[in-house]
């Protein structure tokens, strides 16, 4: 089999989209002094789709979702012409082949994002080839079905996050994330705002449900070290990206800290990376995305990483590339699931742009053992919705 195509396409939402509320997530732009929309940067309303061909008629689909213009420029100028005319079943021949041809600016960020798109759409050609779906061909399956978390509850008034956490509570759910809307530059008035919203949120969800805290690296390490021991009566499952990606020894102080486990790794890349976190003990919990951090091939490599840490991988977002991962491993205990909604940081786009993702039933999501690939398409409904850029 051989590759014959690849077509990158970029999908700008033009669509209703829920306008931001101030304070509604802590993050990196945050300790400058411009805080107008500073989570602008890190929403998602565009994504790129790559669509690989091959001679035998099968077609894999994978996806970037970081700066989709770029990320589609850097596939159809550097990566394209190393794949054409290749086997899709020499994956590891043709990662090595893109991470080193581009070592000189792609090992980390969008160049790395776009090899992981080309990867995920050549794991979806393997899938289709065998007439398997990927989990399969990964280990198949380690857990009857896979629990997932509820991941929203953006910082908005108390009682509007205490409905939301009780909706979550209706479906079934046993764990959900919620984001914290303040960080240094608010003072003792925004930590106490922050330990509010985390009691609000525990007083409707009580001792027996797992809650996660999101910072998404809107803190820094005095004031992470400072909240850490006020947030302990809280007993979250986890305290994630305090700091920034680059602050590891930030990391590795705040994971030895308190009773909280540490979690971080959206913003990390390629086994090397995760690597380092492991062996300094900067995390608790990997939360590699597969679309970021190097694809199937690169993801996993990680997991028996972490497999010999003993250090759980939860991957970033939900999504067929890291829900077929999740089940083929055992060290991977749950699924993050971004919850339908209207389109308001982006996370919610998935389910405009694509169809076949498994809808949670009681805080559970599986996979079709007779679907081959990773069992995802293209949802056209959406496209009048959307600037397309070929
Ligand atoms: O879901 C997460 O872990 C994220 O960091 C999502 C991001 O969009 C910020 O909430
Ligand atoms: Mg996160």
């Amino acid at each position: 089999m051989k590759i014959t195509n690849v077509r990158t396409r970029v999908f700008e939402w033009k669509g209703h989209t829920v306008p931001p509320t101030a304070n509604f997530c802590s993050n990196a732009m945050d300790e400058l002094w411009d805080k107008s929309d500073s989570m602008g940067t890190f929403r998602f309303h565009g994504w790129t789709t790559v669509e690989i061909e091959t001679d035998t008629g099968l077609v894999g689909l994978g996806n970037v979702a970081l700066a989709p213009r770029i990320a589609k420029a850097i596939i159809d100028q550097y990566l394209t012409p190393l794949i054409l005319n290749q086997d899709p079943f020499d994956y590891e021949y043709l990662w090595q082949r893109m991470y080193r041809s581009t070592h000189a600016w792609g090992r980390k960020g969008i160049g790395m994002a776009a090899i992981s798109g080309v990867d995920i759409a050549i794991w979806d050609i393997l899938g289709k080839a065998t007439g398997k779906p990927v989990f399969k061909l990964l280990g198949g399956r380690t857990k009857d079905k896979i629990p997932c978390y509820a991941s929203k509850l953006y910082r908005t008034d108390l009682n509007e996050m205490q409905r939301e956490a009780q909706s979550y509570l209706d479906q079934g759910f046993k764990a959900m994330k919620m984001r914290f809307g303040y960080g240094p530059k608010d003072g003792p008035e925004g930590m106490r705002k922050n330990l509010d919203s985390v009691a609000a949120v525990r007083e409707v969800i009580g001792e027996d449900i797992d809650l996660m805290l999101e910072c998404y690296m809107g803190w820094n390490l005095e004031y992470a070290k400072r909240m850490l021991p006020r947030l302990e009566t809280y007993q979250p499952r986890w305290l994630e990206e305090p700091v920034l990606a680059d602050d590891i020894d930030g990391y590795v102080e705040l994971n030895q800290l308190t009773s909280i486990p540490i979690s971080g790794g959206e913003h990390e890349f390629t086994h090397y990376g995760f690597k380092q976190l492991l062996e300094k003990r900067a995390i608790s919990v990997v939360q590699y995305d597969t679309n970021r951090v190097g694809g199937i091939t690169a993801a996993r490599k990680i997991n028996a990483i972490a497999e010999a840490y003993s250090v759980p991988v939860i991957p970033h977002a939900g999504q067929m590339h890291n829900y077929h991962l999740t089940m083929a491993t055992l060290a991977s205990p749950m699924s993050e699931y971004f919850p339908v909604h209207d389109v308001e940081i982006g996370n919610e786009l998935f389910y405009y742009l694509f169809e076949g993702d498994p809808e949670p039933v009681n805080g559970f999501i599986d996979l079709d053992d007779n679907k081959p690939g990773l069992g995802l398409s293209l949802n056209t409904r959406y496209f009048d919705q959307f600037n397309i850029i070929e």
